[in-house]
């Protein structure tokens, strides 16, 4: 198989996300099925015993009798002491499956969901994957066994009506009244799961929040507001779940109270039998125990089915989230571009972010060559930072097409897209790990010389190299334990380490200090040469890395030309106006707010 098709195959799990892989388990399951059976076939064995020995040996007296039944008895015990035991193993055993199985393909699911796609906040997704766990435990618990039992509940209705006839009666309307009651209520706690999940859901995204920002919390003062939101999501979601889970223990109790009163009504209609002489004692005794037996699983199904309704409210939410569009579409046939010469076409894009009204590009279009530099420029809000993720992938235009190398990009595999465009983010984030896990993420194959030939241009060797660690130096959560600037230089270098043909720098100097910056300017004049570099900026300096600046208003291009002579109309404009001149570095945003910016259409 070709190593394009081994990969879409991969990408492409042919089966159901959760019933594929409980299909496969189907054995694991047999088994426990056939060991439960089992299991209920020997809790025959003890009221059949007690019968014959009431019915046969007693009056008798007939000792050897009472040995080899005794013998048998035991026997069948210790058969039922390992296959119980067996019984919860193999159940374990298939939740362990699903962990590996399913558990891989809910986070890979994530992973490849389109940006565009994702619904809610980041911890209320966080906690939808949490439902897995309850869906897991569902089906790896010894609860679930209930269910096997439940035909065996008239098997052992069956066997009273053997020994004590119309006896049987009182188990079967108390199984009836049981599972009634259990059935009666199920529309009622699913309803409460869902809620109360879906309450679970919103506490976890404050605390997510919280904890995310908390250094902002803090020094804002924030913790009481947070503190407030945590406070009404937990008194909500546990309001919620009492009362689910009252009602629940109520059916539970229902069943345990309807296995009661049978065997006080066995006994008391037992009692006329025998005297009818109708049923023997040693019946009487066998179908007391046998409706013991027979009523004892349906206090697990009433809780089997409090979770059950937890469970398929979890399952649909998972359903959702694995029913979203991914990145990657299995059934299409992406093109393998290794190498991208880097040519970047933007042909009427219009862009609006789920949930937003405004466009954040409004038909725009330009083409930047092979190896041009280009420098988009505009006020804050205006798009700059948009047309970047455009060019990454992580969102798709609403209308018009991105080009790369004369292909829309929807066209190109998305790992190959990415790794050819190299982009340092407006928001840097690093990762947990050392400063070379860092540079070289998502790089399988990467170099320590690359690694170090990036560093070295980004200025991350300025403040790794003469320290002891180094770059094993690790990095807390999010990059902790650094300044932003160095965090930035991480950034920058891990964008710069696979040599990409195309670099895309959203603000990549904005935590820099003026020297630092002049430095990176220097040293990014070499490393940027042949490469297409979109570099969006609010600083003059920076512009000695381009030839070409496109400025952007309200999502629409408006100035698109040579550097030069934009840098002299903006100078000109400035000195018309009498502005005392800028001191390094400039915002170039503020010039062009109180500007009259000439339309290119
Ligand atoms: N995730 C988002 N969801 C909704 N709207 C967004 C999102 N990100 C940006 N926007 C909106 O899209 C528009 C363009 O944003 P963009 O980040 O591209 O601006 P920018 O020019 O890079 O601004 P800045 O100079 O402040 O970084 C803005 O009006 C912004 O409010």
């Amino acid at each position: 198989m070709s190593r394009r098709k081994s990969f879409l195959r991969e990408l492409a799990p042919t089966s159901h996300w959760l019933f594929g892989p409980l299909r496969d388990n189907i054995g694991v399951y047999g088994q426990t099925v056939l060991a439960a059976s089992i299991v209920n076939f020997l809790g025959l064995v003890s009221s059949f015993f007690i019968m014959t020995v009431y019915d046969r040996v007693l009056p008798n007296q007939a000792v050897e009798s009472l040995i080899a039944l005794t013998i048998g008895v035991l026997i069948a015990h210790v058969f039922d002491l390992a296959l119980k035991s067996l019984r919860g193993y193999f159940v374990d055993i298939a939740g362990q499956r699903l962990d590996a199985t399913v558990g891989a393909r809910v986070f890979d699911n994530l992973m490849a969901m389109r940006l565009d796609a994702r619904r809610g906040a980041t911890g209320a997704t966080a906690g939808l994957i949490k439902e897995f766990d309850n869906l897991r435990d569902f089906f790896s618990s010894a609860t679930l066994v209930a269910v096997v039992d439940l035909p065996f509940i008239f098997l052992f209705i069956g066997a009273i009506a053997l020994v004590g006839g119309p006896l049987a009666l009182v188990p079967l309307m108390g199984v009836l009244a049981a599972l009634a009651a259990g059935l009666l209520i199920q529309p009622f706690i699913m309803r409460h799961a869902r809620d109360a999940m879906n309450e679970g859901h919103l506490k976890h995204a404050v605390l997510i929040e919280t904890l995310a920002g908390l250094e902002t919390v803090k020094s804002v003062a924030a913790a009481s507001l947070m503190r407030e939101r945590w406070r009404r999501g937990v008194l909500r979601q546990a309001r919620i779940s009492t009362i689910g889970r009252f009602v629940n223990q109520a059916a539970v109790n229902f069943a345990g109270f309807a296995q009661q009163i049978s065997q006080v009504g066995v006994v008391v209609i037992g009692v006329f039998l025998v005297g009818d002489g109708q049923i023997t004692t040693g019946a009487l005794i066998a179908s007391v125990i046998l409706t013991g037996r027979a009523m004892a699983p349906l206090a697990q199904v009433a809780g089997l089915l409090g979770r059950m309704s937890g469970a398929l409210a979890s399952y649909r939410a998972l359903d959702r989230l694995m029913a979203t569009r991914l990145e990657t579409d299995p059934r299409r046939e992406y093109l393998r571009r290794d190498r991208l010469a880097g040519r970047i076409e933007f042909r009427e894009v219009s862009f609006v972010y789920p949930g937003a009204k405004a466009r954040a590009l409004d038909e725009i279009s330009f083409v930047i060559e092979p190896g041009e530099r280009v420098a988009v420029l505009g006020r804050n809000g205006s798009g700059k930072s948009t047309i970047v993720r455009l060019i990454t992938g992580v969102y798709e235009p609403n209308e018009g097409s991105v080009l790369v190398d004369d292909t829309d990009i929807r066209q190109i595999r998305p790992a190959d897209l990415r790794a050819n465009v190299g982009a340092v983010l407006q928001d840097v984030c690093l990762f947990s790990g050392s400063i070379r896990e860092n540079i070289a993420l998502g790089l399988d194959n990467i170099s320590d010389e690359d690694v170090l030939a990036a560093a070295k241009i980004a200025g991350v060797h300025d403040f790794v190299g003469a320290s002891e660690a180094g770059y094993d130096q690790t990095l807390a959560e999010r990059g902790e334990g650094l300044s932003g600037g160095q965090r930035q230089a991480i950034a920058l270098a891990r964008a710069l380490a696979p040599k990409p043909s195309i670099l895309l720098l959203d603000e990549p100097t904005s935590a820099l200090d003026a020297q630092a910056e002049a430095h990176l300017v220097a040293r990014l004049e070499r490393a940027t040469r042949g490469r297409t570099l979109l570099l969006v900026t609010h600083r003059t300096s920076l512009l000695r890395l381009v030839d070409r600046v496109i400025v952007l208003d309200q999502g629409r291009v408006v100035i698109d030309g040579a550097r030069d002579e934009i840098v002299r109309s903006m100078a000109a404009a400035k000195a018309a106006r009498a502005a005392p001149a800028p001191t390094e570095p400039r915002p170039i945003g503020a010039a062009l707010a109180g500007e009259r910016i000439r339309a290119v259409k």
